[in-house]
């Protein structure tokens, strides 16, 4: 039996982790339950349905509930947000499933050097398909990570087409229902820069050899290219089943937690360059995550900004990559060796406030 906090128990991965608990009780009991606040009936229901001795709202109430005694603390909170409760859950020593990839993207060094090793498992999609590609094998025989990309709704668009598509159009995924600024990353492909980020600091394998291929169909998660030329690739139906049950029972599999792939049904898997010219947000990413300290920070916070512009009318979809980069450009990393909580807060602040600065002069124009 595994005594699990989970974080965002409200959001898309949350539901998703409480669903697994459902089909498992005796795998899994609930012991720590947290969301945003953002809604309330959905809280309480889960909050009676689970009994948690712990639950609560909002970042303190997260931080607190990391800190609980537990086997696993699943972080499902949505943002940059999310750092301090994967801070508390590593000092707690707990082992963390980590849905949150912003905290490890913003956090970088200082989440790497609070965490023990194999204490962090990768919930997100693509890192945990080459966790378990990576399963068994060493280090030394890794050539290459190659992170799939669904390409999001805008796939084969020109950067001229994207001046004029909608938040709906933005938030219509091909493949996966998940939160706001997930699925909006998706779309700018975004996410699948700060996937990059992630793979670095989660796997230590450099940014050049990390490679991107849009694969529409995201039946294949992630694949490891190995020295001898073999890759190991992990498949599955596109849903986050699988990877958020690895995360809570890790290292082992939960029977049944998904359906197999039905190999008896004729099917076409296309795969084809990342069109950088559309969709600089990867080509971004590896910059500011080559620069490393507070760069990746500033990427994300700005991106939070930005997203929320995007919905709310003020500002056009390419000006959310636009802003990113204007803001990545403008900020100067800290010349120090080592990064501090204060140092990423101060970064995250700096950036939303140039964000919102130059977006709001982007709308007077
Ligand atoms: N959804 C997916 O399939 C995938 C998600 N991820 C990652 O997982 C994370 C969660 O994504 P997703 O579930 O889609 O997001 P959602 O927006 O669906 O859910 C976010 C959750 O975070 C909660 N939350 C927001 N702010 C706070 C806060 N200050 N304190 C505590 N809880 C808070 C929300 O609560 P409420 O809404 O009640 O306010 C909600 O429960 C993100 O980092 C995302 O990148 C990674 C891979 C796949
Ligand atoms: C399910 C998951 O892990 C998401 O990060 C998803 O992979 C988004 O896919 P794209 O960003 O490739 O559209
Ligand atoms: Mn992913």
């Amino acid at each position: 039996m595994r005594d699990v906090v989970i974080l965002g128990s409200t959001g898309s991965i949350g539901t998703q982790a409480l669903d697994l608990v459902r089909a498992n009780p005796d795998r899994f009991r609930v012991v720590g339950l947290t969301a945003g606040g953002g809604n309330p009936a959905l809280f309480e229901q889960q909050v009676a349905e689970f009994a948690p001795a712990f639950y609560g709202l909002g970042e303190d109430a997260s931080i607190e509930a990391a800190q609980r005694p537990a086997d696993v603390v699943l972080n499902g909170i949505t943002g940059a947000v999310g750092l301090r409760p994967t801070l508390a859950a590593l000092d707690a020593g707990t082992m963390l499933a980590l849905a949150n990839k912003e905290s490890l993207i913003i956090g970088g060094p200082l989440v790497k050097e609070r965490a023990k090793p194999g204490q962090i498992v990768p919930v997100d999609s693509e890192h945990s398909a080459i966790a378990q590609s990576l399963r068994g094998g060493s280090p030394a025989e890794v050539r290459r990570l190659v992170l799939t990309a669904s390409g999001g709704p805008f796939r084969g668009r020109t950067r001229d087409d994207l001046a004029q598509v909608t938040p709906e159009q933005a938030l219509a995924h091909p493949n996966f229902a998940m939160g706001r600024v997930i699925t909006t990353n998706s779309a700018t492909l975004v996410n699948k820069g700060l996937e990059v980020i992630e793979a670095h600091l989660l796997f230590d394998i450099p940014f050049e050899r990390i490679d991107v291929v849009v694969h529409p169909q995201q039946m294949i998660h992630s694949m490891v290219e190995f020295i001898d030329g073999a890759v190991v690739a992990q498949i599955g139906l596109p849903t986050m089943l699988v990877p958020i049950a690895m995360g809570m029972a890790w290292p082992e599999r939960v029977p049944n937690a998904e359906a197999p792939v039905d190999w008896t049904r004729a099917s076409d898997w296309r795969f084809e360059p990342v069109d950088d010219a559309a969709f600089p947000a990867i080509a971004l990413a590896r910059e500011a995550g080559a620069r490393g300290l507070t760069a990746p920070a500033v990427y994300n916070a700005a991106n939070e900004v930005c997203v929320d512009a995007f919905h709310e009318g003020r500002l056009p979809f390419p000006g959310i990559v636009d802003v990113i980069a204007d803001v990545v450009t403008r900020h100067d990393v800290p010349s120090t060796q080592s990064l501090t909580l204060d140092d990423v807060l101060a970064a995250d602040a700096w950036a939303r406030e140039a964000a919102a600065t130059r977006i709001a002069a982007i709308a007077a124009s």
